[in-house]
């Protein structure tokens, strides 16, 4: 047997979460899935702009608040990303929740599949997921809503009764943090795109269901040039608030003036921001959500969490006069939606690739 096929025959303990066992090319991609660039090519990356809230102080709307508003627009209308710097989250936060899922991770997996997601709802831990049939990811993730219950309900699965607090606390506490930082965002973005403050943050207040985490650990591969730890897609959300591992990369964005695909290097204590297609919708098209994919490397592990912010459910999803002009380019893009009904068409549909999922919302397709 060549050194190829032994390779590819090789189990794949660490995903395989059910009876049948995974070998290495059940996670081989189609071709033209392949990534060309390397998890630690960043260079090209280096253009996606990096904004500091360090002269951001809440309340105190002064030159340097403006002008940060405004490159944060700018950056979410060419790339759809940016790099955040001095976000104020306390290390400890970060660091709690990030501990807390390795060692969750680490467990077994007869343990962590005593959590393991139901059909219905993808919530829980997930390994590989025969649903898929093929393009397997080489990921195991834990996905959670923003719901006290609900991590609690998960952690006491996975831990018992008496054990769960540890976990459920330290997950609870970073989606706070988290959703405080993302409605600063939001009247920041608001703000910089001529809008009332809180034409997008009011939305939030009231319950969040759809809001939550998903936490992804790629293990090691040993055939990353035909794997992915994520295949391309853009986020269905409206915000997304992704630590990337502060060592290890691998999320690519595919660049939307040429094409391409560039690295993001990692950056400790930063967060990546990107915007998802509710936003994308909602701006009449100005700010982009831009499709993005996880790849994976022979040597290390790598771990990312993203978070992903949902407005309540009946909330209409309506561009506002501000950014619709009633002659082209700027006449509306969308049709109205609510956030309700598009998630449950989410929910509904088959996993996509690229980004299409907004399509069925276009007034004239483009
Ligand atoms: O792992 C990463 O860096 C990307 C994760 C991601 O895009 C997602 O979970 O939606
Ligand atoms: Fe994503």
């Amino acid at each position: 047997m060549d050194l190829n096929a032994q390779l590819e025959g090789q189990q794949v303990e660490s995903l395989s979460s059910t009876d049948s066992k995974f070998c290495v090319k059940d996670f081989v991609w189609s071709h033209e899935e392949w990534p060309k660039i390397d998890h630690n090519d960043f260079e090209s990356g280096d253009n996606i702009p990096m904004i500091s809230l360090s002269k951001v102080i809440k309340g105190r709307k002064d030159d340097s608040y403006r002008q940060t508003c405004n490159d944060m627009v700018a950056a979410c209308e060419k790339w759809g990303f940016f790099k955040l710097i001095d976000h104020g989250i306390k290390l400890e936060i970060i660091e709690n929740m990030k501990n807390m899922c390795s060692d969750l991770f680490d467990l077994p997996m007869e343990k962590k599949m005593k959590g393991g997601r139901l059909n219905s709802l993808p919530l829980g831990y997930s390994a590989t997921n025969p649903d898929y049939g093929k393009n397997l990811p080489w990921a195991e993730i834990i996905q959670l809503l923003q719901s006290p219950q609900q991590v609690v309900g998960f952690a006491t699965k996975v831990y018992g009764d008496q054990y769960h607090h540890k976990f459920s606390d330290a997950m609870l506490a970073y989606m706070e943090e988290l959703d405080k930082l993302g409605m600063l965002i939001f009247e920041m973005l608001a703000d910089g795109l001529g809008l009332p403050s809180d034409f997008f943050s009011k939305s939030f207040k009231e319950e969040k269901e759809a809001t939550m985490i998903r936490v992804n650990r790629y293990p090691p591969c040993p055939l990353p040039e035909k794997c992915l730890g994520l295949g391309s897609h853009s986020d269905p959300h409206t915000l997304t608030i992704l630590l990337q591992d502060d060592e290890v990369g691998g999320l690519q964005v595919l660049s939307p003036t040429d094409n391409q695909w560039v690295g993001i290097r990692p950056i400790p204590n930063s967060f990546v921001i990107n915007i998802g297609d509710t936003l994308e919708a909602w701006t009449n098209g100005r700010l982009k959500s831009v499709v993005h994919r996880a790849v994976v490397n022979k040597e290390r592990s790598r771990l990312s969490a993203a978070y992903f912010l949902s407005p309540s459910s009946q909330v209409m999803i309506e561009s506002p006069p501000q950014l619709v002009q009633p002659i082209s380019p700027n006449s509306k893009m969308y049709k109205p939606f609510t956030w309700g009904d598009f998630r449950k068409e989410l929910l509904s549909q088959k996993r996509v690739s690229g980004k299409t999922a907004l399509h069925r919302y276009l007034i004239s397709p483009q």
